[in-house]
């Protein structure tokens, strides 16, 4: 049985986190004790502990070539340690962000350039490709105006860019949805939380059918 990678994408406050935990429960059961979720930055120790550094809003003066070098740090350790034994062992990988957050951000929003960051990148990974990316599609105000309410004066070091940052990075998403339209499918991500969910697994059923036999 293969594994599969899927990952969730959007700006700040898109409600990836929140979709992800809500579609595990509409997914039939033996999928879901198939199912791993995983974040980025994050999910091993090591990658952990690069979040940290990178989204310490303290950490003002960071360079934005640093940046994109430490997102792509925190990947290759994510994925040799936590996604490819994943993989190999048949599981169904869903993870909060993944290399598109990279192109945008870094691609686009510090306009390091989509193909810099990529191969930077693919270098970490050794060319890891998700097989399948939901773009939660919402306007940047709208997540940021989520966040603030959620948590008002604790946000990142990224959630406390100028919303034309965030223009920016959404600009790089949508260019993103151009270059990749086989493997990004958009979700409208203004519905309510269930049916967010809900339309991501139909996509998830139309685009990776075997999953689910
Ligand atoms: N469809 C939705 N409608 C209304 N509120 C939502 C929706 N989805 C998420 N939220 C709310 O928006 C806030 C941010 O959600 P969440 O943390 O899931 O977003 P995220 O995309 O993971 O954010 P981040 O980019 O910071 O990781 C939460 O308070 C959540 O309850
Ligand atoms: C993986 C990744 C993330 N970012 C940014 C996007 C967010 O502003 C923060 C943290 O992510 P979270 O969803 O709030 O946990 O980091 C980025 O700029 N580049 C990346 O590769």
């Amino acid at each position: 049985m293969r594994g599969y990678l899927i990952t969730f994408e959007g700006p700040d406050g898109a409600g990836k986190t929140t979709v992800i935990n809500e579609l595990i429960k509409q997914l039939p059961k033996t999928l879901q004790e198939r199912t791993i979720v995983t974040r980025e930055p994050g999910g091993s120790k090591i990658s952990e502990n690069i979040r940290t550094i990178i989204l310490d809003p303290e950490n003002k003066e960071m360079d934005d070539r640093t940046e994109a070098l430490l997102y792509a740090a925190q990947r290759s350790q994510h994925v040799s340690e936590v996604i490819r034994p994943a993989l190999a062992a048949g599981k169904i990988v869903l993870s909060d962000r993944f290399i598109d957050s990279s192109l945008a951000y870094q691609g686009v929003g510090r306009d390091l350039g989509v193909e810099e960051v990529k191969q930077i990148n693919d270098f970490g990974t050794g060319g890891l490709e998700p097989d399948l990316t939901i773009f939660l599609d919402l306007d940047p105000a709208v997540g940021l105006s989520r966040i603030e309410k959620e948590r008002a004066g604790q946000e990142d070091r990224l959630e406390q860019e100028k919303l034309e940052f965030h223009n920016k990075v959404y600009a790089g998403y949508s260019e993103l949805l151009k270059l990749y339209p086989d493997r990004i499918k958009r979700v409208d991500a203004n519905l309510p939380i269930k049916d967010v969910a809900a339309n991501s697994v139909k996509i998830i059923r139309k685009q990776l059918p075997d999953i689910f036999m």
